[in-house]
């Protein structure tokens, strides 16, 4: 169980975070909320007023003036006066007030019975993170509104019984809808757009291709060495740059493990500066290698953790960042930005690395732009990834090659038993497995006797997308919320360094890594990727009396879920012990968080029948990325770079990147304990928290933000560039 705030209502519940919380400035303080059931029956303008040109500010300063938390009919409002005055008048003037009565309370029956609403101009939420204003709408509005730009609304759901009602209970009464429609050039048929028996057959065969057993055939091969270095630069995206010429002076600041992102982003010099970052890692290597051998990835990791730059639909989206071992002449120090990552990891031959490569650097370009766009560049470089890796676009799922590579498999954990899908387990078909090549594409040919080229396609295209940027942001928004608390990532590397040492996860390991674990499931709370689900109804259905006529679009805001003060206590708070049990020091015994266990008020892979088929994989891929980057390097924000910011894309995305400042560890006297214990992370208001953290959750503020208070000088080195909103 995890200590669910145990409060009656989302005003008294609240408390609004001093700094820059993403949820503080405005509506926490009005209070009562606006629950659903209020009625709206003439809506109200979100939305630019007339001769208004700001955009996030006037929906602060109107949900700030109380405007929506008005309740009532209009029509009886109006009447109102009309009534008191005639209420005053003997005989006739007294009849029409008591009809004008019966009236008003008829009205304001039936504006009760309408959905709450909020109108406007669709130009005042572009401007931010789309589920920062729903979050803002949904404190007034309560837990069910419509959201109406001129013609066209939404219905927003922010309450898990809801959430449970669409997903899992009367699921069949929903489809994809938009998400189809916005997706269906790049995904097709694909798992995720695709709806009705196309979306049965296609999870049928799809699921099992995750199953255990394909994980299972594909481990068991040896561990590669675990690297004692892990060093990061980058790679342009283009295929093939035309320009590697260096400068020295780019060579120089690289070697003094200085950012050369600043130039990166200033225009031209980019390709080059970017090429010299690979160069002096060649350099240190003593390693001579022509440009398209660097692209193609001659490096040669010895190390079973490559990380990859993600899907990043931001301007920097032109950037991969890779991870590989270097040795250990990599310098002890080097500033670099991390915008989203990814993890892909490489089999001991490292056969497909090249093959991976290439296939993130087009998924770079593909995505570069924005996801419609790019997505269609795409899939025109789909032939040229095919004739890279030998005819068969065996890493197109990376996700399983991380796995596989990782370790041996052996052992049943909490995570391996559970591990990818259960619930098909009965369908899984042992024939279709083959030891030579365990990846889900040959799973899936081999199983789909009528699967088209086109369906094959959609499904890895599907998968691809879905398992690369959604955990790359899970990686992204993790690395940023533990900059802010130095404790609970000393607390992770304890705990990794007790568990594994120096050797690479085992799935054995999940369940040892549970600080480690907590940790990412409380940065998919506080950061859901994505944060909107989006369904339409295709039958009418009702929510607490409400009706959502067939044809509805619906968002379901996770993020609103997963910050909701009447499920969560300090909402806005990162608290990995909160899925431990009710105690301050101890274990974190609870079970592994989903939405079963916690009733749909935590949607990190979504719930019922179109949950994520991925998840226990992308779950154990992430504490892998995560346990391997602690244990060799801190992270700091950099606070000489903008703020991180946040932009609505399939995930969250940086706005500005997320600059860190990437620093080796001393390892000497980190080795693995025979006597482990859990470690000792400082819980909130414990005597190890370090001061900033413990005023800020005394003071009642969002402890995501200590380091920014005052008195920060503790271990929390990086002020608190919250994300800008
Ligand atoms: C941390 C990483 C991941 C997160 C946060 C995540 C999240 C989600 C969520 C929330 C959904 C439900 C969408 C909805 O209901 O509209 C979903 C569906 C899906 N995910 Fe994931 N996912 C992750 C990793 C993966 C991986 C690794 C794969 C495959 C290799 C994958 C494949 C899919 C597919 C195919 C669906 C559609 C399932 C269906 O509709 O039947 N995901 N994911």
């Amino acid at each position: 169980m995890n200590q669910r705030a145990q409060v009656g209502g989302l005003a008294s519940s609240h408390r609004p975070c001093a700094l820059r919380c993403p949820m503080g400035r405005t509506a926490l303080r009005r209070s009562p909320i606006v629950h659903a059931g209020a009625p709206k029956e003439d809506g109200q303008f979100f939305g630019l007023t007339p001769g208004s040109t700001t955009r996030g500010q006037d929906l602060d300063a109107r949900i700030e003036s109380g405007e929506f938390s008005d309740t009532g009919s209009t029509k009886e409002k109006i009447t109102r006066p009309l009534r008191q005055a005639l209420a005053k008048e003997p005989l006739v003037g007294r009849f029409i007030a008591r009809a004008l009565a019966d009236l008003g309370r008829r009205w304001r029956a039936e504006a009760a019975k309408r959905m709450p609403e909020a109108r406007g101009d669709i130009r005042e939420i572009v401007g931010q993170p789309v589920f920062v204003p729903l979050y803002k709408l949904f404190l007034m509005y309560g837990k069910i509104f419509r959201l109406s730009f001129g013609p066209k609304s939404f219905v927003v759901i922010s309450d898990p019984a809801f959430a449970k009602q669409i997903l899992l209970t009367n699921a069949e009464r929903y489809s994809k809808g938009l998400l189809s429609e916005i997706l269906d050039f790049v995904m097709g048929t694909g798992l995720i757009p695709a709806d009705g028996e196309i979306w049965k057959a296609r999870r049928r065969a799809v699921v099992p291709a995750l199953h255990r057993k394909v994980a299972n055939e594909a481990l068991g091969k040896p561990s590669p060495a675990i690297p004692s270095t892990v060093a990061l630069y980058w790679l342009p995206y283009s295929d093939a740059p035309a320009n590697l010429a260096l400068t020295s002076q780019d060579l120089a600041t690289v070697s003094r493990g200085r950012s050369v992102l600043k130039e990166l982003h200033q225009g031209s010099g980019a390709t080059e500066v970017a090429v010299s970052f690979a160069d002096a890692a060649n350099a240190t290597l003593g390693a001579s290698q022509s440009s398209a051998e660097r692209l193609t990835g001659t490096f040669r990791p010895t190390t079973p953790l490559s990380v990859f730059g993600s899907l990043n639909l931001t301007s920097r989206a032109r950037w991969v960042l890779r991870v590989a071992d270097l040795g250990e002449n990599w310098q002890d120090s080097r500033q670099i930005t991390l915008e989203s990552w990814t993890l892909v990891l490489c089999p001991p031959d490292n056969a497909t690395l090249p093959a991976m490569l290439e296939l993130n650097l087009a998924q770079q370009a593909a995505l570069g732009s924005g996801p419609l766009k790019g997505a269609q560049r795409g899939l025109a470089s789909a032939p040229r990834l095919q004739a890279l890796s030998g005819g068969a676009m065996l890493p197109a799922v990376p996700t399983l090659v991380t796995v596989a590579s990782t370790t041996t498999f052996r052992t049943q954990s909490e995570l391996a038993d559970q591990t990818v899908v259960e619930e098909e387990d009965e369908e899984f078909g042992e024939e279709f497995l083959s030891a030579r090549d365990p990846s889900i594409l040959h799973f899936l040919v081999a199983s789909g006797d009528e699967i088209s080229s086109k369906q094959l396609r959609d499904d890895l295209m599907t998968m691809l997308i879905a398992g690369h940027e959604t955990t790359a942001a899970v990686l992204t928004w993790t690395l940023y919320t533990l900059a802010q608390h130095p404790e609970a990532a000393e607390a992770i590397r304890q705990e990794v360094d007790a568990v594994l040492g120096d050797r690479a996860p085992t799935v054995a390991d999940f369940g040892s890594l549970r600080f480690t674990t907590r940790v990412i499931n409380e940065s998919m709370r506080l950061y859901p990727q994505p944060p909107v689900l989006i369904r339409r109804a295709l039958q009418e259905d009702s929510f607490d009396g409400f009706v959502v006529p067939a044809g509805s679009d619906i968002f379901i805001s996770v993020w609103n879920l997963h910050r909701n003060p009447a499920s969560w206590d300090q909402p806005d708070a990162f608290k990995p012990e909160r899925w431990g049990r009710a105690r301050a020091f101890g274990p974190l015994d609870g079970p592994m968080p989903n939405e079963v266990t916690e009733n749909f008020a935590y949607l990190p892979f979504g719930g019922g029948r179109r949950k994520c088929i991925g998840d226990q994989f992308a779950l154990f891929e992430s504490v892998v990325a995560l346990s391997m980057l602690m244990r060799r390097y801190t992270f700091e924000l950099d606070t000489t770079k903008p703020p991180v910011g946040m932009t609505t894309g399939a995930t969250i995305h940086t706005t500005a990147g997320l600059h860190m400042l990437v620093k080796k560890r001393d390892l000497s006297g980190a080795s693995p304990s025979a006597a482990y214990d859990a470690p000792q992370y400082a819980f909130a208001g414990s005597p190890g928290m370090p001061a900033a953290a413990a005023a800020a959750a005394a003071a009642g503020g969002c402890p995501m933000h200590a380091a920014a208070a005052p008195a920060a000088a503790s271990s929390a080195a990086a002020p608190e560039p919250s994300p800008a909103f």
